[in-house]
């Protein structure tokens, strides 16, 4: 867990009703789940091939940032991300402060059949086995035992998916063995969205790599097996492209596509479509606020 830095309240209430959940969940009986998930990078080769930007679309009725609960339901949300174009769909299972359920998941993945993320806080391993999904999201940032952890999800089949936000924790991810890491460009200690983060970041994270194949040290994995997914502040093609342009594999988007931005007009699948077409600068395609 790194230290040193005071976490903006939400987020410090978030960590806490995760405890709390946690701490409930070491009375209940939980066998480890074993799943059958569905390949993520295989996906994004898709839709690759199709021509398409990989975005992992997310369900996320309301956040800390937010105003106002999309009430929808999930499956349909899904659907229709799918339908604009995801290649994967994130799915909030926090509860208190996200307005999402481990239920919500389960009725996406039964729904589409693109890999899903389970989007949580999960701070100890019994936490993996609330609910089944593809991807599970892990937090440098908020565990000591990031390699444990890693391992727990690999072991039930899960993809573990680690977020990051500086270079401290990604040298922490990729010597946890990690391939898929997402560089969060919002910091949670402030809240404060900079697509710079991402920027900043990737160009490490292959050269980390490297690092170690020469020093003979610890396990990293090979710099051509990392997948960097771009994840939060990303609302308009321009930025779609700009992450790209950074070395960007993927980008989670939530806010955007859900509009909860104030820039849209509620219609989901033409959100997603706007960003997973963004493979060229069109002035056209340019629909939503340039700032
Ligand atoms: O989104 C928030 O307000 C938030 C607040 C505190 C901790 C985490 C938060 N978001 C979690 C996420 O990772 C985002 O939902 C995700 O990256 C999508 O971001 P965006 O496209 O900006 O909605």
């Amino acid at each position: 867990m790194t230290s040193g830095t005071e976490l903006a309240p939400p987020v410090q209430s978030i960590l806490a009703a995760a405890s709390e959940r946690a701490g409930e969940g070491c009375n209940r009986e939980r066998a480890p789940l074993d799943v059958d998930a569905r390949s993520f990078r295989d996906a994004l080769a898709q839709t690759e091939r199709d021509g398409r930007v990989p975005v992992i679309a997310e369900v996320k009725p309301t956040s800390p940032t937010t105003d106002g609960t999309r009430e929808d339901d999930p499956a349909e949300l899904a659907e229709a991300m799918v339908a604009g174009g995801a290649t994967a769909i994130s799915v909030l299972t926090e509860p208190t402060h996200f307005g999402g359920s481990p239920d919500a998941l389960q009725q996406v993945r039964a729904a589409v059949d693109v890999p899903v993320l389970r989007k949580d806080f999960i701070l100890e391993e019994a936490s993996l086995d609330v609910v089944e999904s593809d991807l599970v999201l892990l937090i440098a940032r908020f565990v000591d035992n990031l390699d444990e952890l890693v391992a727990a999800a690999r072991e039930r089949g899960f993809q573990p998916l680690v977020e990051v936000h500086d270079r401290e924790e990604l040298a922490d991810a990729l010597e946890a063995g990690a391939t898929l890491i997402g560089v969060n460009n919002r910091d949670l200690a402030k809240l404060e969205v900079d697509l710079g983060t991402f920027e900043t970041i990737a160009p490490h994270a292959r050269r980390l790599c490297r690092l170690d194949e020469s020093s003979g040290g610890t396990e990293r994995p090979d710099p051509d097996d990392v997948t960097l997914i771009a994840e939060s502040g990303i609302s308009k093609p321009a930025d779609v492209r700009r992450m790209r342009e950074a070395g960007a594999d993927a980008l989670l988007v939530g806010s955007a596509i859900m509009d909860q931005d104030g820039n849209g007009d509620g219609d989901v699948t033409a959100n997603t479509r706007r960003l997973v077409e963004a493979v060229e600068p069109t002035a056209t395609t340019e629909t939503r606020t340039q700032t």
